[in-house]
């Protein structure tokens, strides 16, 4: 599924409306009927509604909806909230439509009167304000939205809670908060940032019937990696496959007092599909995992202080490599990420201790010839590039983009919506997991899940999509039966990926 920004959507429409000669008046009338159809699912023909219409096409939707529902026996009472030239174009269209079918609305006075009449209403409907707004919001609307976000009943947002922008890097004023929202056609890009998602409360998509061929012409690169995605791609295994096959990998990374991390990998690795899998690790460390990972082969590296000192006697012609986890932050690191990045000839992922140490070596990155894949977490890619962690999280898509494309990488920025950018700037964003996942080693174990992935059948960028999804997705398996977003461990994601790979394989 697409995502866009408020322009994208504008490209859209107007393709829509100059090239294929769909009128935007009956894009608006199929918005409001696929709008009206959905909250008839959700909200009973018994419950009071009141709709508030703003001056733009998003309140064109909301009249639209009104008659919509009125038409099917709902109690709606309709506000607008603009003067009557105010409203223009297509808007003004189906406010004519809607007076001429025999309906009537209110105007909107002060909040006084507002409170009055919306005192018995059960839903307040928020047409207000679309994708068009822009900057401090100004009267009436600041009111407005004050006044909905005291609103005791339910709230539903059409298209986006109005006062919210569409797009990253911009500030957040005054938005309504919904409890809903039906988002028309593409979820807009707000949908997925730490700072705006949850103004939208529970959110879905209804289609307005624009041809997918539109949204291709428009070249939008940003996409929601969903299940059927996986179900897609994730290569089925052939009867006849061997070990080999299913790929040789090499974990880099661990310390004397960090061998948890690698061991996560490594296991992670081995259950999310890898064929064959080399740990190489300082003595102490092996010493430690032979017993927990007893599928992995081990290569003793020399060490210095508890830390790897040099991987020169490192064999470098795995299908991939990872590097990184729990290897530490030591003078040396800088110089092993070196010869990773100049030796590896397969898929390297560079991850966690690694990502720091990459720092001085950002100019050797495009010079490699096979994939490189950075998974950093927001304070590791700010560190990257040098912005402060909330100035990164604005505009993570942004960023995201900038430095996949400026040094031919594949980034995985991790979060709740975890951000996938290829080397060519497309975009695709992951939805599963939840706050369990928030504790330390998960990270680990998406690095290892990663791994295995990129060794299968299908292209980098499927696979990183495919194993953030399913990283992700046992944890909402996990929290839904045998744990909760207290207890979740990251070893027990390695263990849950049996039931998400058994629901996926069905
Ligand atoms: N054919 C189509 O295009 C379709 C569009 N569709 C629908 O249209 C929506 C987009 O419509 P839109 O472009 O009219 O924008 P929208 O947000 O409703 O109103 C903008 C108005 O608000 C005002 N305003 C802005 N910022 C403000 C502020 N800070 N404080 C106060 N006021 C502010 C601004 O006023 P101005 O600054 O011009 O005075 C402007 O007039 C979209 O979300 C979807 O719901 C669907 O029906 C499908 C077909
Ligand atoms: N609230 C959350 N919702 C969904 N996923 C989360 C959440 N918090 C963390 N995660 C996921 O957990 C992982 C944490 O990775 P990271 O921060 O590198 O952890 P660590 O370094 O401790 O292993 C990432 O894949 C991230 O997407
Ligand atoms: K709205």
């Amino acid at each position: 599924m697409y995502f866009v920004t408020a322009q994208e959507m504008y490209d859209t429409d107007q393709f829509a409306i100059e090239r294929i000669g769909v009128e935007g008046k009956l894009l608006m009338e199929n918005a409001g009927r696929a709008v009206a159809d959905q909250i008839e699912l959700f909200v009973s023909d018994q419950k009071r509604l009141a709709v508030l219409i703003g001056k733009g096409n998003n309140g064109g939707d909301g009249f639209v909806i009104a008659r919509t529902l009125l038409q099917r026996g709902y109690d709606v009472e309709v506000i607008v909230c603009a003067s009557p030239s105010e409203i223009k174009g297509d808007a003004a269209y189906h406010r004519d439509v809607f007076r001429n079918s025999g309906f009537t609305f209110t105007r909107y006075e002060d909040v006084e009167n507002l409170g009055h009449s919306l005192k018995e209403k059960d839903v307040l409907i928020d047409a207000l304000l679309g994708i068009g707004v822009k900057g401090a919001i100004r009267s009436p609307y600041n009111q407005l939205i004050s006044f909905v976000n005291q609103f005791e009943g339910e709230v539903i947002s059409v298209d986006l809670p109005s006062g919210l922008p569409a797009d990253e890097g911009v500030k957040v004023d005054q938005a309504v908060q919904a409890d809903r929202t039906v988002v028309i056609q593409y979820p807009k890009v707000s949908a997925f940032l730490e700072h705006t998602a949850a103004y939208y409360g529970r959110w879905e998509v209804v289609d307005i019937g624009l041809p997918s061929t539109v949204i291709q012409s428009q070249q939008s690169q940003k996409r929601v990696w969903a299940e059927q995605d996986v179900s897609n791609t994730l290569p089925i295994r052939d009867a006849f496959s061997h070990k080999g096959k299913h790929g040789k990998g090499l974990v880099i990374g661990g310390a004397v007092a960090m061998p948890g991390s690698i061991a996560m990998t490594s296991r992670a690795a081995l259950r999310a599909g890898a064929g064959l899998l080399t740990v190489a690790t300082v003595q102490e460390t092996i010493t430690a995992l032979a017993s927990t990972v007893v599928e992995a082969t081990y290569t003793t590296l020399p060490s210095e202080g508890g830390y790897i000192s040099d991987i020169g006697s490192v064999d470098f012609s795995y299908d991939a490599i990872a590097i990184g986890m729990g290897m530490g932050r030591h003078s040396e690191a800088e110089r092993m990420i070196q010869v990773a990045l100049e030796k590896t000839q397969g898929a390297l992922l560079i991850d966690a201790d690694g990502l720091y140490a990459l720092k001085g070596n950002l100019s050797s990155l495009k010079a490699r010839q096979n994939p490189t894949i950075l998974t950093p977490h927001p304070g590791e890619m700010a560190t990257l590039l040098d912005v402060s962690i909330p100035e990164l999280l604005h505009q993570p898509f942004a960023y995201s983009k900038a430095f996949a494309e400026e040094f031919q990488v594949y980034v995985v920025l991790k979060g709740a919506f975890t951000i996938i950018t290829t080397p060519q700037g497309h975009q695709w964003v992951t939805v599963t997991g939840n706050p369990g996942m928030a504790k330390g080693g998960s990270g680990d174990v998406l690095a290892g899940i990663l791994l295995a992935m990129v060794m299968q059948s299908q292209t980098v960028e499927e696979a990183l999509c495919n194993g953030t999804w399913i990283h992700g997705y046992t944890a909402d398996l996990l929290v839904q039966h045998q744990h909760s977003t207290y207890d979740l461990l990251a070893s027990d994601l390695i263990e849950g990926l049996a039931q998400t790979y058994r629901a996926l394989l069905r």
